[in-house]
């Protein structure tokens, strides 16, 4: 029993250890003038990823308010931060020859494969092969997930990446341009996805960014939008994030999937930070 009670007290005090290390963070971060790459906010976000990454036993709904704020203003300095690497990636390779073939100088770009590999065997596993027609929404300045699906995974299929910021749509473009075999494939529309419609119904596959949906509520009438208009027997795949990855990003539980059919949920537990949840739109 002693022990039981000492290996708990020891994990509560790692959380809590845990917890203030990843609040300093917090608001060393909002010290900063800018989001944009430098070698101060590289090393603060290199930090608290290194901090979020290796499992935890942290329940994100149990912390108290103030915790559950700064976790909230964490996800979106996050995002804006990965948004604003992504753009000036994205832009640098733009200026470069054979672009396509630089993308692994992207500091995450290891991550992206390993993320797209295990995406792709969810897929597969779930009977999602070499769909015909996929989308994914919240592509962003730097599609690398469909960059590595069309090229490594899925060579025949088409990609209609939805984004509502034209200017990263404008770069994404750019770099897929590149490649004229990938550009027949490979389109950028911007919208919010909240204003596509009948469109969504063309998808066999539909991938769901890790940021579009920031808060559970945005998130989870995002989802159920997604769902209203997917065609039936269509999969979703969903992006979430488990223990304290949840500081980094948004967390979608079975019950936000209201209506689907939840085919599998898989927490990492390696370098790559989004737990991948698979859904599919049940055929009435
Ligand atoms: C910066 S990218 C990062 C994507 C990230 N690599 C991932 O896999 O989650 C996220 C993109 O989602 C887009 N986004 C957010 N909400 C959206 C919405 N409601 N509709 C379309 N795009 C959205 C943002 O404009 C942004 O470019």
């Amino acid at each position: 029993m002693a022990s039981l009670q000492q290996s708990s007290l020891k994990t509560n005090v790692s959380t809590e250890l845990l917890i203030a290390r990843i609040v300093q963070i917090h608001a060393n971060i909002c010290k900063l003038e800018s989001l944009r790459p430098s070698k101060q906010v590289n090393s603060l976000f290199t930090h608290l990823v290194k901090l979020c990454t290796p499992p935890s036993s942290i329940d994100i709904t149990a912390l108290p308010e103030e915790i559950q704020l700064i976790r909230q203003s964490l996800i979106t300095l996050c995002g804006r931060a990965e948004g604003l690497l992504e753009l000036e990636f994205s832009t640098f390779l733009t200026n470069v020859p054979q672009a396509l073939n630089n993308l692994n100088l992207f500091p995450y770009y290891g991550n992206y494969v390993k993320l797209a590999n295990l995406e792709y065997r969810i897929l597969s596993d779930n009977g999602v092969v070499q769909p015909k027609k996929v989308a994914f929404i919240g592509s962003g300045p730097l599609p690398l997930t469909t960059l590595i699906m069309a090229t490594h995974h899925m060579k025949s299929t088409c990609f209609d990446n939805f984004d509502m910021d034209e200017s990263a749509n404008a770069v994404a473009r750019q770099l897929v341009a590149s490649d004229a075999e990938l550009q027949r494939r490979v389109k950028f529309e911007t919208r919010d996805i909240m204003e596509v419609r009948d469109k969504l119904g063309e998808y066999d596959c539909i991938f769901l960014a890790a940021l579009v949906g920031m808060s559970k509520e945005e998130k989870v009438k995002i989802l159920g939008h997604v769902r209203k208009y997917m065609k039936e027997g269509g999969t979703l795949l969903v992006r979430s994030a488990k223990g304290a990855r949840a500081f980094l990003y948004p967390v979608v539980e079975e019950e936000d999937l209201l209506g689907f059919e939840v085919l599998t949920i898989f927490h990492p537990t390696n370098e790559v930070i989004n737990s991948v949840v698979l859904a599919r739109k049940p055929i009435d």
